[in-house]
C-alpha cells in the first residue's frame, strides 16, 4: 500500500505543514484560492474522515501511485454501475444508514454523505444513483434505507398465501394465481407479458405465484417478488425535495419499485401523522386500503406503511396531477388484503431522464396509449371494493387458507387524519404541502397592503369561478417584535410551513426608517433562494416592442439585500453586500436547470465583476463552475449597465437566454422589463425555495391608487398562474391565463394603467366571462 506520501498543506497564508496522504476519497470541481479547479478529497493519515480536505492536483504532485489507485477505484465503481446487476430476491439486505448529518452543511460534507448513502442504497437492490446539484442537503436525517417492510408485531401469516399446482416454470392463464388476478379484474389473461410488463387489465389486483405454489422461480408470474431490475436516479429537484428519475426509457407497465416502510395500525399512524404535522415535517404515510369500500367508515382494518424513518426509494416519488406511474396492490406473501404490497408501475411509456411521479389522488393508465391492451381494461384501484372472499378453488388450484378480506375485523375509528380512501401519503416539500379531507390543496394567502387586498380578492373570485381545487388560508403579515427583532407573525409562519405554497400581495416598507422589509424577511425566513421573473409581451396590447420574452432569475436571499448596515461614524454608513459561494451556486444551478426545462440554450450571467471584483467575481466564477455540469447549455456573461442599454434598444435579443444575477440587479432590471411590456400591473414572479415557494407580483403596494378599485390585478393573477403550474395544475393555469390575455387583448375592460377605464372589479368580471368553462 503506497500511502506514505507527504504533501504540503495548500492553504494560503498558513504555516507550511507537511501531512501524509492516506488515500483519495472523492474528486470534483472546487473553488480553491478563488479559482475553480479539479480537486481531490484527501484522507490524511492519522486524521478522521471529517478532517479530509480538498486539494488541487498540484498539491499531489508526489502522489502518483495514490492518484492511480483512485483512478482504478473509480473505474471499478463505474463498471459496477454499468452492469446494473439484477437483484437476487425480494428479501434484500437491510442497509442501515442513519444519516446523522445536518441537512444543510457544506457542499463537500454533502457530497461525502451522499456518496456514503449511495453505497448503501446501491447495495440494497439494483443501481440507484444519488445526485444533488441543487443545495447542500445530504441524505434525509434519521432515515434508514430498507427494501423490506418492517412488520413489527403484525407479521403476515405466509400460510394464508394461496398457491397454484402448476409444475415446471411457466404458469399459464389457467394457473390459480393468474385466475385470482383475473377474478379481481374480470378479465382473462396471464398477468405479465414479455419483458416483465404487467398487462393493464391486471392492475386492479395482482396475485403473484408464491411460496405455496408448485411452479419454480422461472415462472413469469413472479416479477415484483424478484425485486427491481431497473436503475433509478434519486435526485434533488427544483423545489420538490428529492425525486426519482429514470436514466433509461421505460415501457408502460414496467414494475418500478415496492413501497417499503414500517407497518402501523391506524391508531399508531394517526399518532405519528399528528406528531409529524405538529413539528411541521413531512409525513410519508401510505394506507394499505385497497380493500376498503367507498365509505371510509367501512368496518375493515387498515394498516398503514410509514416511510418517514424506514423505507426505500418509494418514499421519494413526487406527486403529479399528470403522473407517469401509479401504485397498485400486489399479493405475494399472503392473500390477506391488509398486507397487499403497494407497488409502483409505469402507466405510460416514459422517456429517459423523465421524473417518475404518482398522483396521490389516483389516476391510471394513459387513455390514448397504443399498448396492446384496450383502455377499458383499466381497473381503477381507487376506492375499489375488496376483491372479496375467493376460494381459489378449481382446476389446478391448491387452496391454503381463507382469510381474504376478513382479518381480525377490528373496528377502526374515523380519525380525521388526511389520508384518503386510496393509497395516499402526506408529503411536505414545496410542491406537496397540506390537503383538506376532500383532497383539495390548501394554499396560504397573504393579501398584503395598499392595493394588495383588492387584487387578491380578484384572484380569489377568478379561482372560484374557474373551480380550482384549492382552499385559501388567509394570513396577515403585520410585523411583530420578538426579542427586539422584527419578525413574521407565528400563524403566518405556521401556515406557510404547513402549506408550502403561498400567494402574496405586496407589503409596504417604510422608507429610510421603521421596520425591515417583510417581503425580504419572508424570502430569507423560508430561504426562497431563486426569484423567477418572466416578462412577456401581451398580444393585442401594443408597446414599442412586440415580442418581448425575457426570463430573469434573481438571487433572492443575500447580496445588497442582506440587511447588514451600520453607521461607522456620523455621516458615514456602511452597507454590506454579502455574496456566498453556496447561495450563488444554488441560484446558478437553478438557472441552468430552468434554462434546460424551458428549452433555452444559454444562461447569461449579469454582473459588475469589473467593479465588485470579489463579490460579483465570486458569483460569476461559481456560475461558470456550475456550467461545467450543463454541457448542453452555453454560459455567457455581460455587465449590468450594458444589459440595461441593450434591453431598452431591443429586448428581443434576450429572448433566447435565461438571465441570472445578484439580488439588487434583478430587482431593478425586472421593473425595467415591466416598463417594456406595459407596466408593473402585468409582471408576475415566483420566489422558489426548498421549504416553500411564495408567488407575488413584481410591483409594490401602489399607494397612489390603493382603495380606489383602480388596480390592475393581472400581475398577481399571472403569479397565481405560475403557482398553479408549480402545483402541476396546468389545466386551470391555462384556462385562467388565456382568459386574462383575452380580456386585455379584447380591449373592452382594460384598467387605467393600460389606458382603459375599467375598474379592477369590471376587469375581474370580464376575465371570469372568458374562462374556458363559461
Ligand atoms: N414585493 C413587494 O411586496 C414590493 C413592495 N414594494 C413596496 O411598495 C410600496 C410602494 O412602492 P412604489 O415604489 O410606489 O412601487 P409600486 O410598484 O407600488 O408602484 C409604482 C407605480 O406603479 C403603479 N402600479 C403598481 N402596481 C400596479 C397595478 N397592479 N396596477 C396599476 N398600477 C400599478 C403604481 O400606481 C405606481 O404608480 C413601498 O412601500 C415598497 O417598499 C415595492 C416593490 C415590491
Ligand atoms: O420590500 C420591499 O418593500 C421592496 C422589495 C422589492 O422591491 C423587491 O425586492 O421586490
Amino acid at each position: 500500500m503506497l500511502a506514505n506520501v507527504e504533501v504540503e498543506s495548500q492553504s494560503e497564508g498558513e504555516e507550511e505543514n507537511v501531512y501524509t496522504v492516506e488515500r483519495i476519497i472523492d474528486e470534483g470541481r472546487r473553488i480553491i484560492n478563488g479559482k475553480p479547479c479539479l480537486a481531490y478529497k484527501v484522507l490524511w493519515e492519522g486524521w478522521p474522515e471529517s478532517d479530509a480536505t480538498w486539494e488541487p492536483k498540484a498539491n499531489l504532485k508526489h502522489c502518483k501511485e495514490i492518484l492511480k489507485e483512485w483512478e482504478d477505484l473509480k473505474k471499478c465503481r463505474a463498471d459496477k454501475q454499468a452492469k446494473q446487476k439484477p437483484a437476487q430476491h425480494i428479501q434484500p439486505k437491510l442497509s442501515t444508514f442513519l444519516a446523522n448529518t445536518s441537512s444543510s452543511s457544506s457542499s463537500s460534507t454533502r457530497d461525502a454523505n451522499l456518496k456514503k448513502w449511495q453505497r448503501l442504497v446501491d447495495d440494497a437492490e439494483c443501481t440507484i444513483r444519488v445526485e444533488n446539484k441543487i443545495d447542500n442537503d445530504g441524505p434525509p436525517k434519521n432515515f434508514q434505507w430498507s427494501e423490506n417492510i418492517n412488520y413489527g408485531d403484525f407479521e403476515p401469516d405466509p400460510d394464508t398465501a394461496i398457491g397454484c399446482e402448476c409444475k415446471g416454470g411457466v404458469c399459464k392463464s389457467s394457473c390459480a394465481c393468474n385466475r385470482m388476478t383475473n377474478d379481481a379484474n374480470q378479465k382473462e389473461s396471464i398477468t405479465y407479458k414479455a419483458g416483465r410488463l404487467v398487462r393493464k387489465h391486471a392492475l386492479g389486483g395482482i396475485f403473484e405465484c408464491n411460496i405455496n405454489c408448485s411452479c419454480d422461480q422461472s415462472c413469469p408470474n413472479r416479477v415484483v417478488q424478484k425485486g427491481r431490475k431497473i436503475p433509478l436516479d434519486l435526485f434533488k429537484t427544483l423545489g420538490k425535495g428529492w425525486g426519482v428519475r429514470t436514466p433509461n426509457a421505460l415501457k408502460a407497465g414496467t414494475f418500478v419499485t415496492k413501497y417499503a416502510g414500517e407497518l402501523l395500525t391506524s391508531e399508531e399512524a394517526e399518532k405519528r401523522g399528528q406528531k409529524v404535522e405538529k413539528a411541521g415535517e413531512s409525513s410519508y404515510l401510505f394506507d394499505i386500503d385497497f380493500h376498503r369500500g367507498e365509505d371510509e367508515d367501512d368496518d375493515v382494518e387498515v394498516f398503514t406503511l410509514d416511510a418517514k424513518y424506514f423505507g426505500n426509494i418509494g418514499r421519494f416519488f413526487n406527486h403529479s396531477c399528470d403522473p407517469n406511474c401509479k401504485t397498485y396492490p400486489v399479493a405475494i406473501e399472503t392473500a390477506d388484503p391488509r398486507y397487499f404490497n403497494i407497488v409502483v408501475f409505469t402507466t405510460r411509456d416514459v422517456k429517459a431522464g423523465e421524473e417518475l411521479t404518482i398522483n396521490y389522488c389516483g389516476g391510471g393508465f394513459e387513455e390514448d396509449s397504443d399498448d396492446e391492451d384496450e383502455q377499458e381494461d383499466v381497473v381503477e384501484v381507487t376506492a375499489r371494493k375488496s376483491p372479496g372472499r375467493r376460494n381459489g378453488a378449481g382446476a389446478g388450484s391448491k387452496r391454503k387458507a381463507t382469510t381474504v378480506g376478513g382479518g381480525k375485523g377490528t373496528k377502526v375509528p374515523k380519525t380525521g387524519r388526511e389520508i384518503r380512501a386510496v393509497a395516499t401519503r402526506g408529503y411536505a416539500t414545496s410542491e406537496e404541502g397540506a390537503y383538506t379531507q376532500d383532497g383539495k390543496r390548501i394554499v396560504t394567502l397573504i393579501p398584503g397592503d395598499g392595493i394588495g387586498p383588492e387584487i387578491s380578492k380578484s384572484v380569489v373570485d377568478i379561482f372560484e369561478a374557474e373551480g380550482v381545487p384549492i382552499v385559501w388560508e388567509s394570513v396577515n403579515v403585520t410585523p411583530v417584535l420578538k426579542d427586539g427583532k422584527t419578525t413574521i407573525p407565528e400563524d403566518a409562519l405556521d401556515s406557510v410551513n404547513k402549506n408550502k405554497v403561498a400567494l402574496k400581495g405586496p407589503l409596504a416598507t417604510p422608507i429610510g426608517k421603521g421596520h425591515v422589509s417583510m417581503n425580504l424577511t419572508l424570502r430569507r425566513t423560508f430561504d426562497l433562494f431563486a426569484n423567477v421573473r418572466p416578462c412577456k409581451s401581451i398580444i393585442g396590447y401594443k408597446t414599442p416592442f412586440d415580442n418581448v420574452d425575457t426570463v430573469l432569475i434573481r438571487e433572492n436571499t443575500e447580496g445588497e439585500y442582506s440587511g447588514i448596515e451600520h453607521s461607522v461614524v456620523p455621516g458615514v454608513v456602511q452597507s454590506i453586500k454579502l455574496i456566498t459561494e453556496e447561495a450563488s451556486r444554488r441560484v446558478a444551478t437553478y438557472a441552468f436547470e430552468y434554462a434546460r426545462a424551458i428549452g433555452r440554450g444559454t444562461v447569461l450571467v449579469v454582473h459588475k465583476a469589473n467593479i465588485q471584483k470579489l463579490s460579483d467575481g465570486l458569483f460569476l466564477s461559481v456560475a461558470k463552475d456550475v456550467s461545467q455540469d450543463y454541457p448542453d447549455i452555453k454560459i455567457e456573461e455581460a455587465l449590468l449597465d450594458r444589459v440595461c442599454l441593450q434591453i431598452v434598444q431591443d429586448p428581443t435579443q434576450f429572448n433566447h437566454v435565461v438571465m441570472v444575477m445578484p439580488n439588487l440587479y434583478g430587482d431593478i432590471l425586472s421593473d425595467l422589463g415591466a416598463g417594456l411590456i406595459g407596466g408593473l400591473g402585468l409582471t408576475p414572479s415566483g420566489n422558489i425555495g426548498q421549504k416553500a415557494s411564495i408567488f407575488e407580483s413584481v410591483h409594490g403596494t401602489a399607494p397612489d391608487i390603493a382603495g380606489k378599485d383602480l388596480a390592475n390585478p393581472t400581475a398577481l393573477l399571472l403569479s397565481a398562474v405560475m403557482m398553479l403550474r408549480h402545483m402541476k395544475m396546468d389545466h386551470h393555469a391555462d384556462s385562467i391565463q388565456n382568459a386574462v390575455l383575452k380580456t386585455i387583448a379584447e380591449g373592452k375592460a382594460r384598467t387605467g394603467d393600460l389606458g382603459g377605464k375599467a375598474t379592477n372589479t369590471q376587469f375581474t368580471q370580464a376575465v371570469i366571462s372568458h374562462l374556458a368553462k363559461h
